[in-house]
């Protein structure tokens, strides 16, 4: 039995990850506070919604899907009921292995992941680091249950809040860029929905590219940049105003909030 614990955003993005890839909605439970949400994750995905403690008693496995801030309070909720032989899987940004293993009893195994909301499509990107009880076979056990919603990697917990500043936020960057782009259509005249088509296909296109070709970003840049034309033009204004190093900065600023969310 899989616990969810906390079905918001990333937590139903999991769930419904998870279920499309062919878990059985009886073998996963879902706590959530939020009634009215809680009733809407019974009826939407069939799953049993249970308070935080019978999901630890119950669950071998718990997916904690809380805000960072949120993470403590719910740990030493469900701490009584955790032994060595369960495994805790935490998305929270920031929260480390050491801080939930403090609020939990010696021994338990614990795994931090980062995924990201792409998951709910089955395109998801995590990655997971072991704390310090969580051996081969836990980390084995919490790739193959991520694996089921995307991509996973393993990287050393050093890495784990740039991790989070990229892959964990970067959908939102894409978003940002997609959006800014379909405005910049209709700003010019151009319908909406054209627009809209436009910038999806370009974007899913320029994904395929970049992930089926094995090549450098730069080398496939510069096969749009004909001499002389519009890409050149384009690009020119973007160093202008100093998009790579507002991107950088962003970067460094999501890794840093990742850092600060930890409270340590
Ligand atoms: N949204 C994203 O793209 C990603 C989020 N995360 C992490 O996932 C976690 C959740 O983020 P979001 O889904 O964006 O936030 P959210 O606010 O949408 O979801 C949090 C959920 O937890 C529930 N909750 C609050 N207290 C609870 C408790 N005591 N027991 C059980 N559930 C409780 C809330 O009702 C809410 O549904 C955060 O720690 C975040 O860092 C990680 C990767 C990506
Ligand atoms: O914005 C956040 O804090 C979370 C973590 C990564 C993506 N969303």
């Amino acid at each position: 039995m899989i616990a969810i614990i906390g079905a918001g955003k990333m937590g139903e993005a999991l769930l419904a990850g998870m279920l499309a890839k062919g878990h059985a909605p009886e073998d996963v439970l879902v706590t959530e506070p939020r009634e009215e949400h809680a009733a809407e994750l019974r009826r939407r995905h069939g799953v049993g919604t249970v308070g935080a403690a019978e999901a630890a008693k119950r669950a071998e496995t718990l997916l904690l899907a809380l805000k960072p801030q949120d993470m403590p309070a719910l740990l030493d909720e469900i701490s009584p009921h955790m032994s060595a032989d369960r495994l805790v899987i935490s998305v929270a940004a920031g929260i480390t292995t050491a801080v939930l293993e403090r609020h939990l009893p010696a021994g338990v195994p614990v795994v931090r992941a980062m995924p990201n909301t792409p998951a709910l499509m089955g395109q998801g990107m995590t990655a997971v680091s072991g704390g310090a009880h969580a051996g081969p076979e836990h980390l084995d056990r919490a790739e193959e249950l991520l694996a089921s919603v995307g991509e996973v990697i393993r990287v050393g917990e050093q890495h784990m809040d740039t991790v989070t500043a990229i892959s964990g936020s970067g959908p939102a960057y894409f978003y940002f860029i997609a959006e800014t782009m379909i405005e910049a259509g209709v700003a010019m005249g151009m319908p909406r929905a054209t627009a809209q088509k436009l910038v999806g296909q370009t974007v899913t296109g320029a994904a395929a590219m970049l992930t089926g070709s094995g090549e450098h970003p730069v080398v496939l840049r510069e096969a749009v940049t004909s001499p002389g034309g519009t890409t050149a033009a384009a690009l020119r204004e973007l160093e202008r105003h100093g998009v790579r190093t507002a991107f950088t900065d962003a970067i460094e600023a999501a890794r840093d909030r990742s850092s600060a969310l930890s409270g340590e």
